[in-house]
């Protein structure tokens, strides 16, 4: 494992092709690992548990189901961001995984986004730390060679919303008091351009204009009308649904998904890998900004009073 931290990105031969493989470098990451379970039957099924993030990979289909389980909303902190760069990192290697659903084991909550406590109150080097991960997650999940489906059983802002739109397809459950999109001018803070153009490349350049200006968050049934999710489902079948969607998609040869996706995803995961340092920079500046650190603070707040 110490040796795939180690490795960093890399491009992989496939034919005449070149695939996408990410490589997690935290630096952190042994103790983490250390502290997670892990099992497998004969049938090379295997559970795997980490405060974060739980996988089952059912050997006989495949079939990996990742689950976040970091209470109380999953916000995406740099622990938990590491973990799940490292379980997708391992699922990706293992011979036996053909294709991950990415899901929430905690109710109403796929993921609330970026954990806002790494981008408040901290230093420099702790922020181009965080943005790191924020960076690796998305060129882990965008460029990931095996089938990523979003089983999205909740809210889903922000960083959840763009985790999602990395995957493949998405599924989201029908209930209205869920929300996903990328609210981010709703908070003062901007959406960097991977970010959007993940947005523009899921629905269109017009939707994600206004959707980035006014920081807009979608219904599942308005999510779907703009083809930010590919399917709305009762709650309880999600899961289901994306299990029989994942299965069809596994119907077509392996190589040729594998050189269609990294086809159509690579020109933009090229852009940040080209860029990393300076959109690190960029975050950094930003986000030290009084006036920045003023509006989270307040947004932080409202978060709290709201509940109270
Ligand atoms: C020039 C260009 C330069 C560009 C440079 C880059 C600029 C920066 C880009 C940064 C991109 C940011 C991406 C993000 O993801 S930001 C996070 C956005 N997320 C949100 O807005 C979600 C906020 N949360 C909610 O709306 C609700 O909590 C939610 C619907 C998710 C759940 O509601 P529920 O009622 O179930 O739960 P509570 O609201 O009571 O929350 C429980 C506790 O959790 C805390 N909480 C919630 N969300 C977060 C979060 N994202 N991070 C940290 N903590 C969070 C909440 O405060 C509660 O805490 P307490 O129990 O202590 O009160």
């Amino acid at each position: 494992m110490a040796a795939v931290l180690r490795r960093g990105f890399r491009l992989v031969s496939f034919g005449s092709s070149q695939l996408l493989c990410g490589g997690c470098k935290h630096g952190r990451t042994s103790s983490l690992s250390i502290c997670s379970t892990s099992s497998r039957n004969s049938s090379s099924s295997s559970s795997s548990s980490s405060s974060h993030v739980k996988v089952d990979l059912d050997g006989s289909t495949g079939i990996a189901v990742v689950k976040f389980q970091s209470s109380p909303v999953n916000s995406m902190s740099l622990d938990f961001l590491t973990e799940l760069c490292i379980s997708l990192e391992k699922l990706e290697l293992d011979r036996s995984c053909r294709g991950v659903i990415l899901t929430s084991a905690l109710p109403k909550i796929f993921s609330a986004g970026l954990d806002i406590t790494e981008m408040y109150g901290k230093n420099p080097e702790h922020y181009a730390e965080f943005w790191k991960s924020v960076q690796e997650i998305w060129l882990k999940v965008y460029g990931y060679s095996k089938i990523a489906i979003a089983a999205i059983n909740g809210s889903s802002p922000a960083g959840g919303c763009l985790v999602s739109m990395a995957c493949d397809y998405r599924i989201m459950a029908d209930d209205p008091r869920y929300r996903i999109g990328l609210n981010e001018a709703q908070l003062g803070i901007v959406a960097p351009f991977w970010f959007k153009d993940t947005m523009v490349n899921t629905v269109g350049f017009r939707t994600t204009e206004l959707s980035l200006q006014f920081g807009l968050m979608y219904s599942p049934s308005d999510a779907l009308k703009i083809g930010l999710v590919d399917q709305v489902v009762p709650e309880e079948n999600v899961l289901s649904t994306a299990t029989e969607t994942i299965t069809k998609w596994l119907a077509i040869p392996d190589h040729a998904r594998e050189i269609s996706k990294s086809m159509m995803r690579k020109p933009m995961v090229d852009r940040l890998l080209a860029s990393r340092e300076s959109d690190i920079k960029n975050f950094v500046n930003f986000i030290t900004k009084d006036s920045i650190q003023k509006s989270l603070g307040f947004y932080m707040n409202s978060l709290k009073q709201r509940k109270a």
